[in-house]
């Protein structure tokens, strides 16, 4: 409550700052020159957009919600009437996702605590990879003495790999040491195994026998050009389907959808929605959950968890999707490419979910099935849960199933039909989770944000540079695509969902608008510094307050903010650095890619994130040395910014030195603050000049990067000069 309302004073006397910002730009608006009035006029357009955009950042942070649940509650009340849950795993490259990463997932949530014949995990292989798909029968085995050896020694988290990865040996009791030893060593041997065969790339002889699935790739010509092929793995209806112990195990099923190089295959979205039409045919759950290959269960009670928000009694009905935030447990403590998205996880989130409900983040996240389906909310939706499980029950067996479900997951299926426009996730975007969540909403139905103290999920966070802008990238393009289409927040929400949660999208999809301001101001002020026009009031002025008031408030807040939430100091700066980066870079591309495809003239693509990286980039990583290894033109940009803040820092001290007769301290009153503000970007870029300069390893910038930006640094800081 003390929080907020201190919030509120911060944000009340930054707004008295910005308007006298405002007057000062008006009121001492330069009468000659013409380079002088435009640098001021862009350096004021800069300035209105950062106070619009940060308008947009305060509402989202006005009225946070944090949610709880009482699972004891739900299990008493309704232990035999939770309804089965669907859950979607998406992978899509065997040598960027390898196999043996997508199994811990799928193990881990096989292994949640619940009941396991209403678990049915649905693997989509958008790689079509029998390595894949013999990995997934290895796990259909493991499984047998994974889910009781959980339950035994409650273990947590249920990623095989993640637990053994970190577990103390039970050692002070010999006879529980060795089942626990026993299970690590036939996990161990498992895990060998998907390794051999996934570096010899195929498939022995004597592992084709062993399931009739192998002989669907004897017609297999390439990934991009195949015929369905679903196999169900574990049909959790088979009385025989049942681990050491005799209990249920979940359905497991494996399908990679039909290719064929001349239909477009829509991505993730396509390959969920592919997913929600065979599962409605094998299991049909109401509830549906997808993860990325990556994101194994950390918690084993969330599927429990989430059932308290769907099967609340009062509200419960209105709820379509029920979203965990994305955690990433392969960062380092200061996070040093700011992946970790910190501030949005635990603290905006939660400020849009008070402002209407969470957006949808394409993984971790439980849905309604008929809500995401298209359905329009009403009260007649409401399911009964008593009736649930009793509706649900399917006859077929599992061979007649995967022949019949085949052409679900074909080509030609959508053709004509609703999907990807008002039926499943939506095409078209390179974010198709939010633009989804968004319609949903829309449709007049709640999201909730839960973010429990274990939290629900763990995934791999990019750990270089060039991965984290790419990725970048790809958000902040399909943000601005949304902005610009028919779904934009603003228009298509009018009528449908409050004003509040409307703006709470637009500083996401405005990502991609920074960037022209900010490539402004990190390169403009600089150079007038160097030409010697000053674009700020001088220090001995009274107008000085408001800038430095404003700047210094703005990021203090940040900054305890960033700390209160559980981050390092150095992270903050890392996390300012990257600000920087990103906004020069990803933004920009994402913003000019955005504009290209408005006219046609550019194709959607999904740049997959990579989740294995080299031993020596893992060792730099480690070591928190930023990681660029390769040319490409973001670090092009990149690296010029630099050079060209340190050039003109250094130049116009030099102007200084050189012409004697000019007075040191009236200099200093003048130029005060661009002279400190070329400086701190000197300081954010430390890491570059090392890069260009002083480093040795694979990771630094390659001599072509070096020479390129030196040069247009130096043709930029000539032409400020003449
Ligand atoms: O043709 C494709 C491309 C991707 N994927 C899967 O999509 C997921 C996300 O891909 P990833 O490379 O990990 O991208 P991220 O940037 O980490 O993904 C984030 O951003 C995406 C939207 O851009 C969301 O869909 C994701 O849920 C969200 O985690 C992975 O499981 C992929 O296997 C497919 O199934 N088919
Ligand atoms: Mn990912």
């Amino acid at each position: 409550m003390k929080g907020r309302l201190l919030f509120r004073l911060y944000t009340a006397s930054v707004l008295l700052g910005i308007c006298f910002i405002c007057a000062f730009r008006v009121s001492h608006f330069p009468t000659e020159g013409k380079v002088e009035r435009w640098g001021w006029i862009g350096l004021f357009v800069a300035e209105l957009w950062f106070s619009f955009y940060g308008f947009l950042t305060i509402v989202v942070r006005w009225n946070p919600v944090s949610r709880r649940t009482f699972k004891d509650r739900l299990s008493h009340r309704y232990e035999k009437n939770l309804p089965g849950v669907d859950i979607f795993i998406c992978t899509a490259d065997p040598t960027v996702e390898p196999p043996s990463l997508v199994i811990n997932t799928a193990l881990s949530l096989m292994a949640y605590d619940y009941p396991a014949e209403k678990l049915n995990i649905y693997l989509s292989d958008d790689g079509g990879s029998e390595l894949t798909f013999y990995a997934m029968l290895e796990a259909s085995r493991f499984c047998k003495i994974w889910l009781p050896f959980c339950r035994k020694f409650k273990v947590e988290p249920r990623s095989p790999a993640a637990y053994f990865g970190s577990a103390v040996e039970p050692l002070d009791d010999p006879l529980n040491y060795k089942e626990w030893l026993s299970v690590k060593e036939s996990f161990e041997d498992m895990m060998m195994r998907i390794h051999t065969t996934t570096k010899l790339g195929k498939i022995s002889k004597d592992i084709r026998k062993q399931h009739k699935g192998f002989r669907e790739w004897d017609v297999v010509s390439s990934r991009r050009d195949h015929q369905t092929i679903l196999q169900i793995l574990l049909d959790g209806r088979d009385p025989g389907a049942v681990d050491i112990e005799g209990e249920h195990l979940p359905t497991l099923v494996y399908l990679a959808r039909e290719k064929k190089p001349q239909y477009h295959h829509n991505f993730k979205a396509g390959a969920v929605n592919a997913l929600i039409r065979v599962s409605s045919k094998i299991s049909n759950s109401p509830i549906i959950m997808n993860v990325d290959c990556d994101m194994y269960s950390n918690n084993s009670e969330c599927v429990r968890d989430t059932m308290c928000f769907f099967m609340d009694e009062e509200k419960g009905h209105e709820i379509a999707y029920v979203q965990y935030p994305q955690h990433f447990h392969n960062l380092k403590k200061n996070d040093i490419y700011a992946s970790s998205f910190l501030v949005e996880q635990e603290l905006e989130l939660l400020g849009v979910d008070g402002n209407g409900g969470p957006c949808y983040l394409g993984t971790g996240c439980f849905h309604r099935r008929d809500a995401l389906c298209g359905k329009k909310y009403s009260k007649e939706l409401k399911i009964n849960w008593k009736e649930v499980n009793d509706k649900t029950k399917i006859e077929e067996s599992a061979i007649a199933l995967e022949e019949t479900c085949k052409v679900l997951a074909s080509c030609t299926y959508e053709q004509n039909k609703k999907w990807g426009k008002e039926m499943g996730l939506k095409y078209g975007f390179p974010v198709e989770d939010i633009v989804t969540g968004l319609s949903i909403q829309c449709n007049g139905w709640r999201s909730v944000y839960t973010n429990p103290e274990r939290k629900g999920f763990a995934g791999l966070g990019p750990t270089t540079l060039l991965q984290s802008l790419i990725q970048q990238k790809r958000w902040s393009e399909g943000h601005l695509q949304i902005f610009l289409s028919k779904y934009c927040p603003l228009l298509y929400g009018h009528k449908k969902i409050p004003l509040k949660l409307r703006l709470s999208y637009c500083p996401y999809n405005t990502w991609a608008a920074n960037s022209l301001p900010t490539l402004y101001i990190v390169a403009v002020p600089s150079l007038c510094l160097l030409r010697g026009i000053p674009l700020f009031p001088k220090i001995s002025s009274p107008w000085v307050i408001p800038f430095v008031y404003v700047a210094f408030a703005h990021r203090a807040y940040s900054l305890g903010e960033f700390l209160w939430l559980g981050g390092t100091l150095k992270g903050w700066c890392n996390l300012q650095r990257i600000w920087v980066f990103k906004r020069t870079t990803s933004f920009l591309f994402g913003f000019f890619d955005t504009i290209l495809k408005l006219f046609g003239f550019s194709e959607q693509v999904f740049a997959l994130t990579a989740k294995v990286a080299d031993e020596d980039v893992s060792e730099r990583y480690e070591q928190e040395v930023m990681e660029f290894g390769a040319s490409s033109p973001m670090f092009s940009i990149i690296a010029t910014l630099a050079l060209l803040n340190l050039f003109c820092l250094a130049g116009s001290t030099l102007k200084k030195v050189i012409v004697k007769d000019t007075n040191m301290v009236e200099v200093l009153d003048q130029f005060g603050l661009q002279i400190l503000g070329c400086c701190l970007l000197v300081m954010i870029n430390l890491p570059i000049y090392q890069a260009l300069f002083f480093r040795r390893d694979n990771g630094r910038l390659p001599p072509s990067t070096t020479y390129q930006s030196m040069i247009i640094a130096l043709l930029a800081c000539a032409i400020a000069i003449y």
